[in-house]
Parts: structure tokens; C-alpha cells; sequence
């Protein structure tokens, strides 16, 4: 198969954990025979850097041409002026809406090998695969924002919006994704105050009793939620929420497999496109060390090829490939727990060496 796919290394660790998952996917396309060509395009600090815009039109345009976008990481602190006139966030938030990537999917599967990288006990966590589905171009993030006033007595606003389609879009495909794993779903929001999460429960509820009988579906609230994912997380099978819940929850979800470096993910819409990512940011406290797990940004490199180029059997061989790593004892610094590390290149390498075993 030919496939056009689009690197956007950004900023931080990016460009070192882009590296190695753009070696894997070549080992992958040379063992499978298939014909992969990558273009680097700019987003984020270094965008702004260069042009003053983090999301140039250029980059844009090229990821709407592409087959499929594997990003790294934006931002950092030399970007973190309040007073700037834009940010590299602001890149990543557009070209997901730009895209219309409005599903966020993070899976949380720990790999048996990595249990004793968390910091939970054992019993807690061993066995855990949760599929989190964060809705992605809806809800604070994108919601009305500005600021009022001045000096002593300024104030700030950022509205959360969603609207019964955002709803509805979502809560159909974690719906869909239950039906595949083990039929349960469980919903997360903040309807005990949020006007919006009221909305969306009533939306949730609706599809879930007129669309799908079959689903074991309830709701949890977000504060109890950040609770129940590390006491009992094996209890949850797919979980769907809004766009800031499933931003911090996942994040908290990292200390299961123990490390923000271990967990991928994908922003999918009606067709064209998906964006893969890991679910961290640019690591600006290891930068330019070697030392980033490249392995979330691998792994997401295998959700490209399942979800965007179907190509199954590539996308298991990488993450059988993880597996070994791991199985050998491999590790980087943030999932070592103390004992010896190797940096990113190395396991990048190590991840290559095991494609074919
Ligand atoms: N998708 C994106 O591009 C995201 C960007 N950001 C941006 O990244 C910058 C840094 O944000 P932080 O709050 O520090 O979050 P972060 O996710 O970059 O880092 C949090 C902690 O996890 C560690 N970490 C993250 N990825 C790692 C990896 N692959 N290997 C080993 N350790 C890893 C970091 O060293 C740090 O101690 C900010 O400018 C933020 O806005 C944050 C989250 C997502
Ligand atoms: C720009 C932020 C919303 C990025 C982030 O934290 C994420 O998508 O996980
Ligand atoms: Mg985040």
C-alpha cells in the first residue's frame, strides 16, 4: 500500500519521539512491503517562531492532502507570555477543528509487563483496558472567551458549550466501541452544576435507550470519576466525556501503566484524515535530553495504521514489538521505577529490533 502521511514533530520532545516513530513506521513499511512517504510540516512554537502563526496554511493544507498526521507535542515556556498574542496550543486546537476531529480515542491498556511501573498496587490495576472517547472540538476549549475590565477589577470568561449533534456524534461512537469490547458504557460529566453536562446527559441517555438497548450504559460524575480510576479501574470498559473531563482524567488514567509516556491516541472525524498523538505534551523539563519514552508516540504511530490505513497485522506487530521490550526488561527513565534506563533513540531501536521476531 502507498500512503502520504504527514509528520508534525512541533516542539519539546517532539521532534526526538517523532524520529522514532517515523523509523518504526519505515521498518514496518519494509517488512510488509508497503510504500510510506512522510513530509515534516511546521506547527506550534516553532511555527510561530518562524511565521508568527502556530497553524500556517501550509500545514493545513497538507494534512488535509495526507492519508494520516502523526503530531509530537507543542508548546514550552518560551512561549508562555500571557500577554502573547497567540500560543501553540492554539495550533493543535485549530487543526483539530479544522479537521473536524471531534473524537478523541485513549486507550488505556496496560501492558502486563509495565505493572510494576505504576505506582498502584498491583492487584488495583493489573488487567485494566479502558477505552476513554474525549469529545474534541466541543466544550470549554472552544467555547466563547474573553476578558473584561481592567486593572484591579478585571475579570476573565471561557464559556462550555455543547450542542445536541456534539452530543450525540460522540456518545454514538463510544456506543459502537462498547459493542465491540464488553458492552459497557459509562458516561462522565458534571450535571450536578454544569448546564451544559445536564445536556448532555439528557442527550446520552436518550441515544443510549432509543440506539442501544444492548449497551450496559450509566453515568458517574467527573469528581467521583478521578476517584473510581484509581481504586477500581478494571470496573470500566469504555468511557465517554467531554473535552476538559477527558483531558485531565487520561492524564490521571497515565499513572496506571505509571507513565504520561506510555499512552497514545487518536482524533478521528467523519472521514479525511486522523490525527495521532501520545496524550502528553512537550516535556520541557526533559527536552533535548534523550531521555523521552518515544513508546505513546510509537504506539500511536500502530493506531495510525489500524484506524487510518487499516492495516491490522502492522499495527499488532508494533504493539507486540512494545511488548517484548518490556518483557526484556527495557525501560526509559519515567517508567524505571529506580533501575537502569536507556534513552529515546535505544528504544526506538529496541522497539525495531523485536518487529520481526
Ligand atoms: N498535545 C500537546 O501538544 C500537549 C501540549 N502540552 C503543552 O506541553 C507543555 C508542557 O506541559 P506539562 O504540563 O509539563 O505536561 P507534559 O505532558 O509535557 O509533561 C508532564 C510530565 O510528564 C513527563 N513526560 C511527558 N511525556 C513524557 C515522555 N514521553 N517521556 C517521559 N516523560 C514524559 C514530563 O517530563 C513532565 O514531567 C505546555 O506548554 C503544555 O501546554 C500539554 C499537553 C498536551
Ligand atoms: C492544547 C491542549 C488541549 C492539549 C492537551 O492537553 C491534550 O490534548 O491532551
Ligand atoms: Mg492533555
Amino acid at each position: 500500500m502507498k500512503a502520504n502521511l504527514v509528520l508534525l514533530p512541533g516542539d519539546g520532545i517532539g521532534p526526538e519521539i517523532v524520529a522514532q516513530a517515523r523509523l518504526v513506521l519505515e521498518s514496518v513499511a519494509t517488512q510488509f512491503g508497503h510504500e510510506f512517504s512522510f513530509a515534516s510540516h511546521q506547527i506550534g512554537g516553532i511555527a510561530i517562531d518562524n511565521g508568527g502563526d502556530p497553524l500556517p496554511q501550509e500545514t493545513i493544507d497538507a494534512c488535509r492532502a495526507s492519508d494520516a498526521i502523526l503530531l509530537g507535542a507543542v508548546g514550552g515556556p518560551k512561549w508562555d507570555d500571557p500577554s502573547a498574542k497567540t500560543r501553540p496550543e492554539a495550533g493543535l486546537l485549530k487543526i483539530r477543528k479544522e479537521l473536524g476531529l471531534f473524537a478523541n480515542l485513549r486507550p488505556i491498556k496496560l501492558f502486563k509487563e509495565l505493572v510494576d511501573a505504576s505506582p498502584l498496587k498491583r492487584e488495583i490495576i493489573e488487567g485494566t483496558d479502558i477505552l476513554f472517547l474525549r469529545e474534541l472540538t466541543g466544550g470549554i476549549y472552544f467555547g466563547p472567551s474573553g476578558r473584561e475590565g481592567s486593572g484591579a477589577t478585571e475579570s476573565a470568561f471561557q464559556s462550555m458549550v455543547y450542542s445536541v449533534p456534539e452530543v450525540e456524534r460522540i456518545v454514538r461512537l463510544a456506543a459502537k466501541a462498547a459493542q465491540g469490547r464488553d458492552g459497557r458504557l459509562t458516561s462522565v460529566d458534571k450535571a450536578n452544576v454544569l448546564e451544559p453536562s445536564r445536556l448532555w446527559r439528557q442527550v446520552a441517555a436518550r441515544v443510549m435507550a432509543e440506539e442501544f438497548p444492548d449497551v450496559k450504559y450509566d453515568v458517574v460524575l467527573v469528581d467521583a470519576m478521578a476517584m473510581h480510576l484509581i481504586n477500581r479501574p478494571k470496573d470500566f470498559d469504555v468511557v465517554v466525556t467531554g473535552n476538559m473531563f477527558g483531558d485531565i482524567l487520561t492524564d490521571e488514567a497515565s499513572m496506571l501503566p505509571g507513565s504520561l509516556g506510555m499512552l497514545p491516541s487518536a482524533s478521528l472525524g467523519d472521514g479525511g484524515p486522523g490525527l495521532y498523538e501520545p496524550i502528553h505534551g512537550s516535556a520541557p523539563d526533559i527536552a533535548g535530553k534523550g531521555i523521552a519514552n518515544p513508546l505513546a508516540t510509537i504506539l500511536a504511530a500502530a493506531m495510525l495504521l489500524r484506524h487510518s490505513l487499516n492495516l491490522t497485522a502492522e499495527a499488532d506487530a508494533i504493539e507486540a514489538a512494545v511488548g517484548r521490550v518490556l518483557a526484556d526488561g527495557l525501560r526509559t527513565a519515567d517508567i524505571a521505577r529506580g533501575s537502569d534506563s536507556i534513552g529515546t533513540e535505544a528504544m526506538g531501536a529496541a522497539v525495531i529490533q523485536r518487529l520481526s521476531v
